[in-house]
């Protein structure tokens, strides 16, 4: 079984449908509301569980009731929750997501996971050597991803960073991973004055694009190659970027070439958009396989 480190944030999602999102000074009335667990972090712990990985999160939440329903909730998925430890100073992390329009925004709120610092990271340092593969983000903070890149690059394993929320990304993390994977706007903030097709061309077998419902964009040592996802009639695109994410990095920690693990991972992704929430729609291993 792949062995996989999600090193990231935890939270509880406040989920609002609305026919229209409120613009500034405005407000509207919503449909209907609901809290999910989520968290970029977690949802990818918890997508790549479903996906058979045995899954080891190294995160934080507060010693409040979101901080229990978001434990429970590991182990309902089947995450190892040993480095998952109790903040006593800050709340559980929440993001307060808006579905309007057919599209999401969401404002995050980061408290207890701000405290995944690199020497909480350093106490879990064993399970980092001895993970398949690394899975990070970006909603804990960035000198905890230079850690983690620069503890990966000493051991040995495969780094997994998803790029998301965009920030600047040093020259030392872009080396230290061997797999990059933002969206096209994080892809934008990232190599900024650049266009898609350079920086693609500059990280070959790296770096990798994803581009919603036309799949992912990577350049392949000769040439840029778009794999298509799969059409699916779309319900709720939250949770495609971390569904994809785990699916890929399940299946390279699987030792799957690279062009059936991004085909995995596009399945996987391409089902999770056929139901509602984030971790809601993360299909399961044989559902997966079923339809490939
Ligand atoms: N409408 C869709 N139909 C099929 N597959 C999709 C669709 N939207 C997303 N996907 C799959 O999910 C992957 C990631 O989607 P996208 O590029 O939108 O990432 P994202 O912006 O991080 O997603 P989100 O923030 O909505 O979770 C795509 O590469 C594709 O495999
Ligand atoms: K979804």
């Amino acid at each position: 079984m792949a062995k996989i480190c999600v090193i990231g944030s935890s939270s509880m999602d406040l989920v609002v449908t609305s026919s229209r999102r409120p613009g500034a000074g405005e407000t509207v009335l919503g449909e209907s509301f609901k809290t999910v667990p989520g968290g970029k972090g977690a949802n990818q712990a918890v997508a790549a569980a479903r996906l058979g990985a045995e899954v080891y999160m190294i995160g934080r939440v507060g010693e409040d009731t979101f901080g229990t329903d978001i434990l429970n909730n590991f182990e309902a998925n089947g995450v190892n929750t040993q480095n998952v430890k109790p903040v006593t100073h800050l709340e559980s992390g929440t993001a307060h997501i808006i579905l309007a329009e057919g599209d999401n925004s969401i404002v995050v709120v980061e408290a207890a996971n701000r405290e995944v610092t690199p020497a909480y990271v350093d106490e879990a340092v064993d399970v980092i050597r001895n993970a398949d593969i690394v899975l990070i983000q970006q909603e804990i903070p960035e000198e905890t991803v230079v850690h983690v890149s620069a503890l990966c690059a000493k051991f040995g394993t495969p780094l997994l960073l998803n790029p998301a929320p965009a920030r600047m990304i040093s020259q030392e993390v872009i080396d230290n991973a061997s797999y990059i994977t933002p969206n096209e706007h994080e892809a934008e903030i990232l190599f900024q004055g650049v266009s898609p097709a350079e920086s693609l061309r500059q990280y070959p077998n790296k770096l990798f694009i994803t581009e919603g419902s036309k799949g992912v964009r990577y350049f392949d040592g000769e040439q840029e190659v778009l794999v298509p996802t799969y059409q699916v009639k779309a319900v709720d695109t939250t949770g495609a970027g971390d569904t994809f994410n785990a699916a890929f990095a399940v299946a390279l920690a699987e030792g799957k070439p690279l062009q059936d693990s991004i085909r995995f991972a596009n399945r996987a992704a391409s089902l999770s958009v056929t139901k509602f929430g984030a971790q809601g729609g993360m299909p399961t291993r044989a559902e997966v396989e079923e339809s490939l």
